[in-house]
């Protein structure tokens, strides 16, 4: 695979737990001795990724495979964090915004206890910190900037406070942002847990995405932004079925995060790349990034989606230059930090004040 835009990048949407080195997977379960259904790398990599277009819904049933071994495990939470970090170093990102559930890979102080764990030790508030510390030893080690968004999860309502709280706590140890993440074709409309904490997140000035518009109709978009305050969509793909909302958003300079692979292997969007909405949205000159979303389910990186976009959209070197500076002026970075990076973005670029988009 050629590397159709080998300058320095953003990604602001990526989840740590759909991100893990296959490698990674097997060395924690031979360690705990758990047994999975692959040995190898090629068999657990079969096991685990998702080949053809298939649902939200099926695809998210992926996770099942293999969070079971990471969840619980200090270690390993650490770990995957570190790797992911060194990951994107090798694609060429400066700054990551990396997101995922504590509760998720937790297994005590959270109700259910997920992927049928034994109660044990770790709360979702020391996964947090575990991951801040993965994160913050692999930003020294490999030289790029990484920061969290830590997800509510659509299903878990009764989670979303502890978010907020956990935000709140860590918002000055890398933690940047709330999220809303999870099946939106299973329950369209936000749950009162979930408003009750983007209403928290904007009354402590907590930065906000959500996903919507992937699966679900403009609807889940519109409540997203205009009851959660969502100053990012997830996805958001389907916001095209309502021109006027999409014509409000265009005007609001609204963050699209876009994930290419990912959609046509959700089945968001339509397989042809070529029908693919991110040609609208680049058309219009919109607000979006290009992003991986789970690369370790989708067996896919960085460089894909890129490549992707170059071969079957006809994207240009400009237009990738014009949406990485666009990504990291919606980024959650305090604005100091935000200035520096669009610093490093122009002069990467060759481009001077003059000659910003
Ligand atoms: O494309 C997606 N749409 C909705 N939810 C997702 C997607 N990818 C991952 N997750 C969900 O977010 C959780 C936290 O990282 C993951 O465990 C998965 O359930």
């Amino acid at each position: 695979e050629p590397v159709v835009f080998n300058k320095p990048k953003i990604e602001l949407h990526v989840h740590l737990d759909g991100a893990i080195r296959v490698q990674t997977i097997l060395d924690v379960a031979e360690r705990r001795g758990i047994t999975l259904p692959g040995k190898t790398v090629e068999e657990m990599t079969s096991v685990i990724i998702v080949k053809e277009p298939a649902t939200l819904t099926k695809f998210l049933g992926k996770f099942a495979e293999y969070m079971h071994v990471i969840a619980g495990d200090r270690e390993a939470i650490k770990r995957i964090a570190y790797e992911f970090v060194e990951d994107k170093a090798k694609e060429g990102v400066i700054y990551v915004e990396v997101r995922y559930s504590p509760h998720f890979l937790a297994n005590t102080k959270v109700d259910p206890i997920p992927w049928q764990q034994e109660e044990g030790d770790l709360s979702p508030d020391e996964v947090v910190r575990l991951v801040n510390e993965g994160l913050r030893q692999g930003e020294r080690a490999f030289n790029i900037k990484a920061r969290s968004i830590l997800c509510c999860m659509r299903h878990m309502p009764s989670w979303s406070m502890d978010i907020i709280e956990l935000c709140k706590t860590y918002r000055h140890q890398g933690v940047v942002a709330i999220d809303l993440a999870g099946d939106e074709s299973l329950n369209c409309e936000a749950f009162p847990g979930h408003r009750m904490a983007y209403e928290e997140a904007v009354r402590c000035g907590i930065h906000r995405t959500v996903h919507a518009g992937e699966v679900g109709p403009p609807s889940v978009v519109k409540e997203a932004v205009e009851v959660l305050k969502a100053e990012r969509v997830g996805h958001g793909y389907r916001t095209l079925q309502d021109q006027a909302l999409y014509k409000q958003l265009l005007a609001q300079n609204m963050h699209f995060e876009i994930c290419p692979i990912s959609s046509k292997l959700t089945g968001a969007c339509d397989p042809d790349f070529t029908k693919h909405p991110v040609i609208t949205f680049r058309n219009d000159q919109a607000n979006y990034s290009l992003n991986t979303d789970d690369p370790l389910i989708f067996n896919s990186t960085l460089n894909l989606d890129y490549n992707t976009a170059h071969k079957y959209m006809g994207f240009t070197e400009e237009e990738f230059k014009r949406l990485n500076i666009k990504s990291a002026e919606s980024c959650f970075l305090p604005e100091e930090e935000k200035r520096e990076l669009l610093q490093k973005l122009y002069k990467a670029y060759g481009m001077t004040r003059s000659t910003v988009f």
